[in-house]
């Protein structure tokens, strides 16, 4: 139960509805259990009349009173029954919402490396499946719980006044059918549990089919994978049949205890009522409708204490991401707004995961306003440099300052904001153009969607689309093509009209004419912009204010196009084999 304490502030929070559901509880099974008292009566009635101990009047007249109180308690019972639900379960419902965005919200904050070490599976798991079980903790549970105790309570009180050696015997084997249907509970679950995980794998297998259908295809595999799926299928299949099996014990179990309680009820009451230890024959009737109201309580003693069990595993799965710190922490809730200097002294950064060294000992400076270009082969930590300027890691050694203070002490959330970053991989939602380029900037006005459209030179692109802007990108809509989708992305970091601009080899699918093009618009945008240029190509960075060439995490070489062209080394050599490639066009 230590786990489920974190739900204690949820219980404060709606407490007075809580108390509200709890008195209603209470009320609706008071008066259910008027029922068998009244039936109790009505059957001494007739037995009186039968013995003649009563006229026919007063036998009309007291069956009459009986058959009224019979429908005003069920009514009352039935309508604070449906009020029960409405107050207990909806308090599930809320604590489910808020405890489902109290984790999403903290998936927000924490680091890449949270994402990196934990599946995504995982992630959607303890959000949906395990906040699911743990409501069932706060609301069925509870809801049950409650129930069984004032029937239990009430029900008691009227037993034992009437005939306290036929209660207890009534009652034997009623703990019985509570251990069993524990038993039941934890067998079932076991087995839920299994077929889940093979639906997952399942769901999982079938995804990825579909994702991969293009190369499933092409290499004509259709076969292979529908092999695959109905191996799959028929795990799931044996799986699910072993549920079902004990599942359907459920029922007769219950029903084969019930049946035990009812004929010891007849045979003992029987037997009670000829020995004149029991007044009324009305007193049996009485009972049997007691032990069967009383069975299902009993049985779900034993189904709650699983509940209880199951959503104590899944808190404690819970807690363990809620309880996980973010790496990156922002230091001051101050805001600090960003001019856009940007310095590295000697910083190096080793990846924890991999303990790769992507950079060792870089150091350059650069001015609000100008322009870095990076370049190197593939892996030689162009992307890392640009990650740490949006620290989205921290550094081990050396030190980063913008504006001339270490970037950890500045404010997070501002250092983010004065950035627009364009990644390698661009990645648009399934969400309308316009959407996906005002996502940059929540409160553009359509001239500005059009206008950053047409710097990133993709504005006629879209307009050939019959929806235009509104076009839907996506699973159910259109796919773009790698180019367009490098242009949106960066239409959406240049909308935000941010201090400091990072690009991270995003013109590498656009053809060398569109790039020219786009850097042209680039500049006159950037002017008054720190901005950052990762590239292969020297197109892109001849125009930068300063070039650094790194290799394996150093930097090789720097300074401007004029400078490194007349220098032997690698931007020479690229710009040498860019230029014949070119001419050869
Ligand atoms: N998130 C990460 N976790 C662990 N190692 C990483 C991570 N990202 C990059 N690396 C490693 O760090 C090194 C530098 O990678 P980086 O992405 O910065 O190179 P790059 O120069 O941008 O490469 P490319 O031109 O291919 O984009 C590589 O060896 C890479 O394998």
């Amino acid at each position: 139960m230590k786990a489920l304490k974190h739900l204690n502030k949820y219980f404060f929070k709606y407490r007075y509805r809580l108390i509200i559901g709890i008195i209603i509880t209470i009320i609706a099974k008071i008066f259910a259990l008027f029922t068998p008292r009244l039936i109790g009566s009505s059957i001494n009635v007739v037995s009186d009349r039968l013995n003649g101990k009563i006229s026919q009047v007063l036998f009309k007249e007291e069956l009459m009173v009986n058959i009224l109180y019979l429908l005003g308690a069920a009514i009352i019972a039935g309508l604070f029954t449906f009020l029960m639900r409405q107050t207990i379960i909806n308090v599930s419902r809320y604590i489910e919402y808020d405890l489902k965005n109290e984790i999403y919200e903290h998936y927000q904050v924490l680091s890449l490396n949270f994402y990196k070490s934990n599946r995504t599976g995982d992630l959607m798991n303890r959000i949906s499946e395990d906040v699911g079980k743990v409501r069932m903790y706060v609301g069925p549970a509870i809801m049950y719980t409650m129930n069984t105790i004032t029937l239990f309570v009430v029900a008691l009180i009227y037993m034992i006044n009437t005939a306290p050696k036929l209660t207890l015997y009534t009652l034997l084997p009623l703990p019985i059918l509570s251990v069993a249907i524990y038993k039941l509970s934890r067998l079932i679950n076991k087995r839920s549990t299994i077929v889940q995980q093979s639906l997952s794998t399942l769901s999982t297998y079938t995804q990825e089919t579909f994702s991969g259908i293009s190369v499933i295809k092409s290499y004509g595999i259709e076969p292979r994978t529908n092999y695959e799926f109905e191996n799959l299928s028929a795990q799931n299949r044996q799986k699910q049949i072993n549920l079902t099996k004990v599942q359907a014990l459920f029922f007769p179990m219950m029903i084969l205890l019930i049946g035990i309680s009812n004929l010891l009820v007849i045979y003992i009451g029987g037997i009670q009522y000829i020995n004149g230890e029991i007044e009324n024959i009305g007193t049996i009737a009485e009972f049997i409708i007691y032990v069967n109201m009383l069975t299902w309580p009993v049985a779900t003693v034993g189904w709650v204490t699983s509940l209880v069990q199951q959503a104590e595993a899944s808190q404690q799965r819970i807690n363990e991401f809620l309880q996980t710190e973010p790496e990156i922490k922002n230091q001051t809730t101050e805001l600090t707004p960003i001019k856009g200097d940007i310095e590295f002294k000697h910083v190096s950064f080793v990846y924890p995961d991999t303990n790769i060294e992507a950079l060792k000992d870089v150091s350059f400076t650069l001015k609000s306003g100008d322009t870095l270009a990076i370049l190197g082969k593939t892996g030689s930590g162009k992307s890392t440099i640009l990650d740490l300027i949006g620290r989205l890691h921290d550094i081990d050694s050396g030190e980063i300052l913008i504006d001339d203070t270490p970037i950890s002490v500045l404010n997070l959330y501002s250092l983010r904001h004065s950035i627009g970053y364009v990644p390698q991989d661009a990645f648009l939602f399934s969400d309308s153009i316009k959407n996906n380029i005002k996502f940059g900037k929540e409160d553009a006005t359509d001239d500005e969607v059009i206008e950053a459209a047409k710097n990133a030179r993709v504005h006629k692109n879209i307009i050939e689309f019959s929806k235009g802007y509104d076009t839907v990108l996506g699973e159910r809509g259109i796919t773009l093509s790698g180019g367009q989708k490098q242009r949106v992305s960066i239409a959406r970091a240049i909308i935000k009209k941010p201090q400091i601009l990072l690009f991270d080899d995003c013109l590498s699918a656009v053809d060398t004419e569109t790039e020219e093009k786009i850097l042209k618009n680039l500049v006159k945008l950037t002017k008054d912009k720190t901005t950052i240029i990762v590239s292969h190509r020297v197109s892109s960075a001849k125009n930068a204010d300063q070039i650094i060439v790194l290799e394996d995490g150093r930097v090789i070489q720097s300074g401007n196009h004029d400078s490194l062209i007349n220098t032997d080394g690698y931007y020479r050599e690229l710009y040498i084999n860019q230029l014949s490639e070119k001419e050869m066009l």
